[in-house]
């Protein structure tokens, strides 16, 4: 019996190069059980490359990726997803020319028989109908299910994005940048759907610029500068750490 419970997330000593260019070298990271941490670094510190490495999109070069105590280093994206990964984009990736309420159906992992798998979509699975309703009115969506992605505006898009990587119930969500472009009702309205996800279970990894956002939202921060981790700590540390305030000041943002 162990009564220790294993970080949900665990990076260890995770190199990635890109021929001569080292855009991590051995990070090593937690994201606990029903945690919000985030990561934050200036332009080209690593962080999209530490979100390609977890979902298996980049091999590591060296270095271990654990979810749940398991390695997933060496896995397939598809198999990643399947364990509990799923993530959202920097740049929004819906299908333009399906509704929400379609997004959220094809987003659900297939279970059933093979057969039943190329039945159309209507005939689904009713836990998989159940599912989506579900996701649809925790993120507030009812009203625009039969919009098409791209009739939506770029608020309720993310939304979308975040509402379809949530539906196959995952134990880890990677958000990239979720409130970049909005203004401050909507980034509001997701941080408070980020807390609630926490409350029910959920693991969040987060890349945001918007320091006041990550501040206000996180249990607990890395910092990456060029591929290293320069510091790590609650919001309030890192907020006044000398190493993270030189690099961002040695940024001309
Ligand atoms: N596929 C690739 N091929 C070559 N170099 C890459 C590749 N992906 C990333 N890099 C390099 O790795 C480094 C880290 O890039 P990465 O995109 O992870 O940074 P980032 O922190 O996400 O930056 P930003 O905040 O601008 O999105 C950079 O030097 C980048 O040029």
């Amino acid at each position: 019996m162990t009564l220790i419970t294993p970080p949900r997330l665990k990076l260890d000593r995770v190199t990635k190069t890109f021929g001569g260019v080292y855009a991590l070298t051995e990070l090593s990271l937690e994201v606990a059980p029903r945690q919000i941490v985030g990561l934050i670094g200036p332009n080209g510190a690593g962080k999209t490359t530490t979100f390609n490495v977890i979902t298996g999109a980049y091999r590591a070069t060296s270095g271990t990726v654990l979810l749940d105590a398991h390695a997933v280093t060496s896995e397939p994206s598809h198999r990643i997803a399947r364990a509990g990964i799923m993530r959202t984009f920097q740049n929004i990736r819906l299908f333009s020319d399906m509704t929400v309420w379609e997004h959220l159906l094809v987003a659900q992992p297939h279970t059933g028989p093979f057969a039943r798998r190329l039945l159309p979509m209507r005939f689904s699975n009713p836990h998989v109908i159940e599912r989506a309703e579900e996701v649809l009115e925790f993120f507030g969506l009812g009203d625009v299910r039969n919009r098409l992605a791209r009739s939506l505006p770029y608020g309720l898009q993310r939304k979308v994005e975040m509402a379809r990587a949530v539906t196959a119930r995952p134990k880890l969500l990677l958000l990239d940048e979720p409130v970049a472009g909005m203004n401050h009702d909507e980034a509001e309205t997701i941080r408070t759907l980020m807390l609630r996800l926490r409350e029910e279970g959920l693991s969040i990894l987060l890349i945001e610029h918007d320091m006041a956002f990550v501040m206000n939202l996180c249990d607990q921060l890395y910092v990456l500068d060029f591929g290293v981790l320069i510091a790590q700590g609650r919001p309030d540390e890192i907020r006044t750490n000398p190493a993270v305030l030189d690099a961002y000041l040695g940024q001309a943002a």
